[in-house]
């Protein structure tokens, strides 16, 4: 895409645009009035668009997830069709925003015209990347893909001869942070109890896979079992200076997900967490801004929450008042195991639990008082039910005249199918903004994002967000703000769905 306008330069291979930026002060006078005002400023963004080969690292490279977003790669990049009894398939990335979503970049007289998200902005090609990782099972990515029993047999036939060299590197394991029954899995693990050692180890890792492979960056993300939450502990876990000392003492609260966090950050990598655990703990996300390395958490977004971000916000704006969610679900796959521990799962509930109160608290016509509502999540482990997770979703709202709505969901899918796309979409975002500056009028210098990398809330069900700035779980906010980073980046300004050209048409006097 080739944008026309002064404000947009194509030099040295980077994309650089002015955007003013609309925004607005609200103050609320003492007599209950509010005094709005807006304000526009004026930012320039500086995007390269030189394209790095970019190395992935997965932390639970041998689970569904792991094993099928690596098999997503491979039949993408080889173009593999296989047959199922619905005939035959062909590789896709459907669920991937970057591969199969598009944006609105305007308008061909009266044609909408919608650009591919890839296309917007220079992203990585996915048939590009190498990958690697780490999990406490020993199992080959073949053996692991065909243990997840996620993909059809066909496929896993045609995939088994370019996965089954694929080996996960020896992984951190702290039995307590996990479910108890994960142990029999664990015959791939690290030595010893020395957290200093584990992270020198895993911080080797990354260096020697990425001059291995020789690329120009690597990106860590986390798919491994959900932990339970540790324990905030002041001196611990609240410094990046405490958060080091506590590995180098071995500190039974550091977590493993922590120390491959620590060790990332420390190489100068970005860090994804894709499970719920509180990972990122205040330490590391104050060692990120230190190092200038980006952190996203926490959670896949892929299913119940997705929706639930999108039903909510749909029945709130629209006036009506929920009242009421149960989500239950159940499945028989590994992570349905680990969750069906207490600890494990009360991570997974505070997760799935938290995403509606912004939508909620958002309307005191409905919620005058308070925004909290009934909200119920279980999750039951059916082993024979595999990775086929069956989702019931049920809202009970408020209507006129006291009226009541109710309004039943089930799903029913291959939850790494939705996972995996996901996964791709972290990486390649957050690679892409490790490619971005910014500056705003006055500023001597250009700046990158803030660390704690926020805007890709819509693919994480509890979006980890720096202090002072506003917790967005809307998903038509979350992809709005989204596609208008890319459009601004770009050249392009934000659509606001006016449509005025055509609504308020330039009439001749
Ligand atoms: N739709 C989804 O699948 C979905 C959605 C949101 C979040 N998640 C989260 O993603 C994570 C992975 O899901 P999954 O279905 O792939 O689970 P899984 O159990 O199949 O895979 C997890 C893998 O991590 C490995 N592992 C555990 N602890 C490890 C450690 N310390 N170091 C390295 N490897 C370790 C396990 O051996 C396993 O192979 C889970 O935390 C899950 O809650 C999944
Ligand atoms: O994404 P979502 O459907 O809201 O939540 C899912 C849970 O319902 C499921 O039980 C769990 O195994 C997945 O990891 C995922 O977190």
């Amino acid at each position: 895409m080739q944008v026309n306008s002064s404000n947009v330069t194509y030099e040295n291979g980077f994309i650089q645009a002015s955007y003013s930026y609309k925004s607005s002060n609200v103050e609320k006078l003492e007599n209950g009035t509010l005094k709005v005002t807006p304000k526009t400023t004026e930012y320039t963004f500086k995007t390269n668009t030189k394209i790095p080969k970019l190395g992935i690292m997965l932390v639970g490279w041998g689970g569904n997830n792991g094993t099928t977003f690596t098999a997503g790669l491979l039949a993408n990049k080889m173009k593999l069709s296989w047959f199922t009894k619905r005939g035959e398939q062909t590789a896709n990335y459907y669920g991937s925003i970057t591969q199969a979503s598009t944006i609105k970049v305007g308008c061909s007289g009266s044609e909408e015209v919608y650009l591919p998200m890839n296309q917007v902005l220079p992203l990585v090609n996915p048939d590009d990347v190498v990958i690697s990782g780490w999990d406490i099972s020993a199992l080959n990515l073949s053996q692991a893909m065909k243990r997840a029993q996620v993909l059809e047999y066909n496929l896993i036939e045609k995939l088994d001869p370019y996965m089954r060299d694929m080996v996960p590197k020896k992984a951190i394991y702290y039995e307590d942070f996990i479910a108890a029954n994960q142990k029999t899995r664990a015959d791939n693990i690290l030595e010893g109890h020395n957290k200093l050692e584990h992270l020198e180890t895993i911080r080797k890792d990354i260096r020697e896979f990425k001059a291995t492979n020789n690329c120009d960056k690597v990106i860590v993300l986390w798919t491994a079992n959900t932990e339970r939450f540790c324990q905030l502990t002041p001196g611990v876990h609240d410094t990046a200076e405490n958060v080091l000392k506590a590995i180098e003492n071995s500190e039974a609260e550091i977590s493993a997900s922590t120390v491959y966090a620590v060790a990332t950050i420390l190489e100068g990598c970005s860090y994804i967490n894709g499970s719920p655990q509180n990972t990122l703990v205040p330490g590391v996300i104050e060692l990120a801004k230190q190092k200038d390395v980006f952190i996203v958490g926490d959670d896949f977004k892929s299913g119940q929450t997705k929706i639930k971000t999108s039903l909510v916000d749909f029945l709130v704006s629209a006036g009506i008042k929920p009242q009421s969610i149960v989500s239950y679900n159940h499945l028989g796959n590994n992570d349905g195991k680990n969750l069906s521990s207490e600890k494990q799962f009360k991570s997974k509930e505070l997760s799935k639990k938290s995403c509606v109160d912004d939508i909620t608290g958002s309307n005191k016509i409905l919620y005058p008082e308070t925004n909290k509502i009934d909200h119920e999540i279980v999750i039951k482990y059916v082993p024979y039910t595999g990775d086929s997770k069956k989702a019931m979703d049920e809202y009970l709202s408020e209507i006129f005249l006291g009226g009541q709505h109710t309004l039943v969901l089930y799903n029913v899918c291959e939850d790494s199918l939705l996972a995996a796309p996901i996964i791709l979409d972290l990486i390649l975002i957050t690679e892409l903004f490790e490619r971005i500056e910014y500056k705003v009028d006055g500023m001597r210098t250009f700046q990158r994002f803030n660390r704690v990398l926020s805007t890709l809330g819509y693919l994480c069900k509890a979006p980890l967000t720096d202090e002072n700035t506003p917790l967005v779980n809307s998903l038509y906010r979350q992809k709005n703000a989204l596609d208008n980073i890319f459009k601004a980046c770009a050249g392009l300004h934000a659509d606001d769905n006016l449509l005025l050209e055509f609504k308020c048409p330039v009439t001749e006097e």
